[in-house]
């Protein structure tokens, strides 16, 4: 068990070349928000647009397209009943599905119409309310990914794994992460003030950064997206999801410095001036 160092944001956030565009910063959509939980997939959209990814869309509740837009006005909008979506999915090389979709039934076909349409060239973050549903169904893991990044918090790792709060070890975390997917193309992170990530073969990198200011509600939606945003413009690799969980927790250490509350808007708004700091630094 290792600290995530800050060498990893040097590593990871390179400098962009003069002549791309923004097909190169990867296609990044996100599914979620229903009627009472809007916030989380526009937090969740915001924060993947201020990580860089380079095409955004968010398929959510129509109730939400107008706060979605007056936020985020960068972000394509498509409605999450739409049947049009199942052509979208395909077309994305990042998907994060979760944050606010809550539980209805309507939800889970939401992760059945996910898995249906996911290839293996694609990367699926899958938080909130889609790990608390494949918790309910393990059948609703998109298996077929080329890359599954799981980000729940104790409680949902709980609903997903069985292993209750106190249990959670890295060798019984390890050891459900396999089950989950044999294949192996899988990453855990398992969110708490000491954030734990699990790659695929086993390796655990201990997250040093954050603090209590954090403990707001909004705070994981964020770090879903920066997380998806990251894995869009530099790939699913495993050093690439270590620096998103590092600079999210660094941004919001910077940040209670000077507040003691941490709004987990302010870490997103946070991200573009600290990824171009590291960007020289590589
Ligand atoms: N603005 C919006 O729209 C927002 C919408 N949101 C959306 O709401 C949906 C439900 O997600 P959720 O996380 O709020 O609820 P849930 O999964 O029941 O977890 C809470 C339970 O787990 C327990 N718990 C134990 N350890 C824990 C830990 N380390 N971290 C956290 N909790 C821990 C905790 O224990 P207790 O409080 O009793 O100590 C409590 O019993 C989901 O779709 C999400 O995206 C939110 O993101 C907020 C902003
Ligand atoms: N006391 C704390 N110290 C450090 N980080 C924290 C603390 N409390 C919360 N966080 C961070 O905030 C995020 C909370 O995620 P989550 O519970 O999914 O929030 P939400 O669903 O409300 O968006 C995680 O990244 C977690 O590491
Ligand atoms: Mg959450």
């Amino acid at each position: 068990m290792t600290d995530i160092s800050e060498d990893v944001l040097k590593q990871v956030i390179t400098v962009r070349k003069s002549d791309s565009h923004k097909g190169n910063y990867g296609r990044i959509l996100l599914i979620g928000g229903s009627e009472n939980y809007g916030g989380a997939i526009i937090m969740a959209t915001e924060a993947a647009l201020n990580a860089g990814a380079g095409l955004i869309a968010t398929a959510t509740h129509s109730i939400n397209l107008t706060a979605l837009h007056a936020r985020d006005p960068e972000a394509m909008y498509i409605d999450y009943r739409d049947p049009k979506l199942a052509d979208l999915i395909k077309k994305m090389d990042v998907v994060v599905c979760g944050p606010g979709l809550g539980m209805s039934d309507f939800a889970k076909r939401i992760l059945l119409m996910l898995k249906n349409n996911t290839n293996e060239k694609q990367i699926i973050v899958l938080d909130a309310s889609a790990l608390d549903l494949i918790g309910e169904d393990h059948s609703l893991l998109p298996l077929n990914a080329g890359h599954i990044i799981m980000t729940p918090h104790q409680m949902e790792w709980q609903r997903v794994s069985q292993i209750k709060i106190p249990y959670q070890t890295d060798a019984a975390n390890i050891e459900a992460l396999a089950s989950l997917c044999p294949k192996k193309n899988i990453t855990l992170v398992l969110k708490s003030n000491h954030t734990h990530v699990y790659s695929e073969n086993g390796e655990v990198m201990v997250n040093p950064l954050g603090n209590p200011g954090m403990a707001t509600g909004g705070s994981g939606d964020t770090l879903s997206g920066i997380i998806g945003g990251f894995c869009a413009q530099f790939g699913a690799k495993f050093e690439t999801i270590l620096a998103a969980v590092y600079i999210h927790s660094l941004a919001g250490d910077i940040i209670y410095q000077t507040n003691y509350v941490v709004k987990p808007t302010q870490i997103s708004k946070l991200l573009p001036q600290i990824m171009k700091k590291y960007s020289s630094l590589n």
